[in-house]
């Protein structure tokens, strides 16, 4: 593992040139990857593979997505299998259906969990939450997960413009001696950047409250509340919108991934940076307790509950549509479609 220099603390991690793909390729060559579920992290993940040369298959129910899979190339009965079929066939079983659909195939999985497969996570949730959702690997099968930190749709669009998502692994049972190159390969192999290891309960509450917080649910909260003061002192729709998103989105995010915050800041007026500089703290301290609640809840397991209860509702995919329609049709973001609409690369 190389030793890197991350702001002053060494941290051991994988790259690619340690770990390269045909190191990843020879160390999987007689294993059988069944992805099972297409949905978001499916996709990825499998075509990443299939196009690295691993020997996948993928398992989905009949419906839509299966016939998403089919046009994405998977062939029925020699690549793409009904979820037991392919549970049967796989050595490495990519537990990849959603973490509240996970409780209910877990019985199904466990049959076909003979002593020396893997059984592969993308989240920590499942095992960590195992008195909420039953899933209890059995003793001889290695457990472990690879977790890309990002979309599965990011995931595959970086993959074929020949960049790397980054990734964390974490070996949960080690039963084969071999689980630790298995899952470094297994993340090399679905078109990681660089891996860092974690482990579950780490990855677990990091995720939940990554994406409750500043990379989706923060997010929104402090877009919409900026949105709304600027419209209720009078500020067109247009102003109002480009002054919180698309500026951000089109111009001063690129240069933060570029080059980090102080170069973003740097590339903007001395004017903005000295308001910047005087106007962070003051956010980071409004903020912080409402972090601080949601680690709490997190820990507590409270946002595993939520989310399992919610997301096991016959109707959860519509409650869920319905609260997104929401979201569209408010003003800021019908806003923003017109925006969009007039970016000139659209026409
Ligand atoms: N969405 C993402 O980009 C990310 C997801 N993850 C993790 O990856 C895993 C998979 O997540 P997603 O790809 O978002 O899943 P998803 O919500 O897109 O669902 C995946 C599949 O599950 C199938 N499915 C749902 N209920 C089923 C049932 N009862 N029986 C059989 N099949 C069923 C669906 O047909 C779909 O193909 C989860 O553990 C998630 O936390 C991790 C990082 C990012
Ligand atoms: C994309 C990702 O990594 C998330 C936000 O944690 C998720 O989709 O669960
Ligand atoms: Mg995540
Ligand atoms: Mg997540």
């Amino acid at each position: 593992m190389a030793k890197i220099n991350f702001g002053g603390v060494e941290e051991e991690v994988v790259t690619r040139e340690e770990f390269p793909l045909e190191k990843a390729r020879e160390f999987l060559k007689d294993e059988v990857i069944a992805v099972i579920g297409y949905g978001v992290q499916g996709p990825g993940q499998s075509l990443n593979m299939r196009d690295n040369g691993f020997n996948v298959i993928v398992g989905q129910r009949k419906g839509k997505t299966y016939d998403k899979a089919v046009r994405d190339g998977w062939v029925p009965g020699e690549t793409l299998f009904e979820i037991e079929e392919a549970l049967e066939k796989g050595t490495i079983i990519c537990f990849l259906l959603s973490d509240a659909a996970q409780i209910e195939l877990w019985p199904t999985v466990k049959k076909y969990l003979t002593a020396g497969k893997a059984l592969y996570f993308s989240h920590g949730f499942g095992v960590t939450y195992k008195d909420q959702t039953g899933i209890i690997p059995p003793d001889d099968v290695d457990v472990f997960l690879v977790a890309p930190k990002g979309s599965g749709t990011s995931l595959r669009r970086m993959f074929v413009e020949g960049k790397g998502l980054n990734s964390s692994f974490a070996i949960y049972q080690d039963a084969s001696g071999k689980a630790r190159q298995r899952a470094i390969a297994m993340g090399i192999g679905v078109g990681s950047g660089y891996l860092f290891e974690t482990n579950f309960y780490k990855e677990v509450t990091s995720d939940l409250t990554g994406e409750r917080g500043t990379l989706m649910g923060a997010i929104q909260g402090i877009f919409a509340a900026q949105y709304d003061v600027l419209r209720a002192n009078g500020h067109s729709p247009s102003e109002a919108f480009n002054e919180t998103v698309e500026e951000l989105t089109q111009s001063l995010m690129p240069l933060v991934a570029e080059n980090g915050m102080d170069w973003m800041y740097a590339n903007c007026s001395t004017t903005a940076q000295r308001g910047a500089l005087d106007w962070w703290k003051p956010f980071r301290d409004a903020t912080k307790p409402v972090f601080e609640q949601l680690y709490n809840s997190v820990k507590a397991g409270e946002q595993a509950n939520i989310s399992i209860t919610r997301n096991s509702q016959s109707d959860y995919r519509e409650k869920l549509e319905e609260e997104l329609k929401e979201l569209r049709e408010s003003e800021m973001w019908r806003a923003g479609t017109a925006v969009r609409s007039l970016r000139p690369e659209r026409n």
